[in-house]
């Protein structure tokens, strides 16, 4: 019963494509050129008037959408919510939380969650921010600045310590203590699911447990779902020796949250720790990219450098440690922009899939039930029809004008409707509360050609060459 849908898939143009090896065989070996290769297609069809095209990984089919009027039938469809298949590798670290969950599970958690991350429960976690920031700063000083320095592991871990804290409410310390088993293992597993999804043959059983990456994928896990699951059954034993006063406590981690939920719901330990668990990998990488590309972006364009200190200047005077308030962060509108703009150039989540669960029509094509649906927020966001200078780094490209002049869906990293980022504000708030604490203390610039850095499209968009500029005092 396959060769209906493969004569459906078929049917939509792509690339030379031959039995089993589908187009495996012709897309680049080396990731960052195939981002390059797929812009190319993404150029060539759309010229000749598609907005969809097949490529078949092995025996899969996947069907990419190029434009954004595609991209918005399937990111608002109501039925359109399972994730690919390519998620499945996720599933025993992340369980069924709010990322991989479906149907109505995810339905259900998603109202339910939705709460935690209003404006006003985020706010509470600013002294996290600030504390966290301020340690960065801190650490940064001390480093060697005479020399280009890769700023990327310093915020990462930074924005580790930020996400433990508020998801979990206790702290690994991951910037002073880096070698911590939590914070090894979470970066080794990232690597080993990049590794699975991109690599066909490791979709093999076999190949995958001989090689190796099975067990240690298994002992990884061990090590983060021990730390989860302690602090989850600390947190419920206090909860249930003194909930009044927990109840009452004002500063909350979205574990307390998910505690307090629980007379509505039973939760078992499994099913809070599945939602902490995806908080933690979906709250930090992320967030961690999009900084390092927008601290990149920056030491690129002095003048936009110069705009940016202008403005914390304005708000912040030459006070240099106050700590970061809601109100400053509604003041920093420039700085806003500049963290958009680098999501557009640099979206952290390259790529966004959907799994079809049954035959469907998107605009006059259709989709044979078994296709994953592939959006590519960076290809989307360099198409020139809607950014005239795509390459350039422009944060007035989120000016009120340029803004309502472009057709909805040209702008996604957080992808839309109704399986959007739930995190936005949260990571908003966290890149604006950081670079605030940046601008403050350094300047950075660079010798290196800005567009040399090219994208890996991993799981996140991980740079070439890293995130090495230099780093300077300010007096
Ligand atoms: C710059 C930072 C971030 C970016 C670019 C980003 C991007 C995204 C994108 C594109 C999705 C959709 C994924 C998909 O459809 O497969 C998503 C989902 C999600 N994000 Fe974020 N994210 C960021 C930060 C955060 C933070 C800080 C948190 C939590 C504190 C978070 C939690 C989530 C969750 C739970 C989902 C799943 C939502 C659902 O399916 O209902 N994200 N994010």
């Amino acid at each position: 019963e396959r060769l209906p849908m493969i004569e459906a898939v078929d049917r939509i143009p792509g690339p030379f494509s031959i039995p089993l090896l589908g187009t495996t065989w012709q897309l680049k070996w080396r990731i960052e050129e195939l981002v390059v290769q797929l812009r190319g297609w993404a150029i060539y069809y759309t010229d000749r008037g598609y907005g969809l095209i097949r490529i078949w990984l092995g025996t899969r089919p996947l069907v990419i959408a190029f434009r954004p009027e595609y991209a918005k039938e399937i990111l608002e469809s109501n039925t359109l919510i399972s994730k690919g298949p390519e998620y499945g590798i996720l599933a025993p670290w992340l369980g069924t939380g709010l990322l991989t969950s479906t149907h109505e599970k995810w339905r259900r958690r998603r109202k339910m969650i939705t709460p935690a991350f209003h404006f006003n429960v985020l706010k509470q976690f600013l002294p996290v921010f600030n504390k966290q920031c301020k340690r960065l700063i801190g650490i940064l000083s001390e480093q060697e600045l005479e020399k280009d320095l890769d700023v990327g592991p310093f915020i990462k871990r930074c924005a580790l310590d930020i996400i433990c804290e508020t998801a979990m409410g206790c702290s690994v310390n991951a910037q002073i203590d880096t070698s911590h088993p939590y914070v090894l293992s979470t970066s080794r597993l990232t690597q080993i699911v990049f590794l699975h999804q991109r690599m066909p043959w490791m979709w093999i059983d076999l190949i995958w447990k001989i090689t190796g990456y099975d067990r240690e994928y298994k002992e990884n896990l061990k090590i983060l779902h021990h730390f989860t699951l302690n602090v989850i059954r600390n947190r419920r034993s206090e909860y249930r020796e003194n909930s009044e006063e927990l109840t009452k406590r004002e500063k909350k981690a979205f574990l307390d949250l998910l505690l307090e939920m629980e007379k509505d719901e039973h939760f078992t330990d499994e099913d809070i720790r599945e939602e902490v668990d995806t908080f933690m990998f979906e709250g930090h990488d992320t967030t961690a990219a999009s900084l390092g590309w927008t601290l990149w972006c920056i030491s690129h364009y002095p003048d936009v450098q110069q705009k940016i200190t202008e403005e914390i200047d304005t708000v912040f005077g030459n006070n240099k440690n106050r700590d970061v308030t809601s109100d400053d962060l509604v003041q920093l509108r420039y700085l806003e922009k500049v963290v958009k703009e680098s999501l557009r150039l640099y979206p952290s989540v390259p790529n966004l899939t959907r799994y079809a669960e049954e035959d469907i029509i998107l605009k006059d094509t259709k989709i044979p039930a078994g296709v994953t649906l592939l959006i590519s927020p960076l290809i989307i966001h360099r198409n020139p029809e809607f950014y005239p200078d795509p390459e350039t780094f422009n944060p007035d490209n989120f000016n009120e004008e340029s803004i309502s002049s472009r057709p909805s869906y040209t702008f996604i990293p957080f992808s839309a409707g109704p399986r959007n980022c739930i995190g936005q504000k949260f990571a908003v708030l966290e890149e604006k509360t950081l670079l605030a604490w940046f601008f403050r203390h350094f300047t950075v610039s660079s010798h290196i050609p800005f567009l040399s850095n090219l994208v890996k499209p991993e799981v996140i968009s991980a740079p070439l060459l890293g995130f090495p500029m230099r780093v300077t005092q300010r007096q």
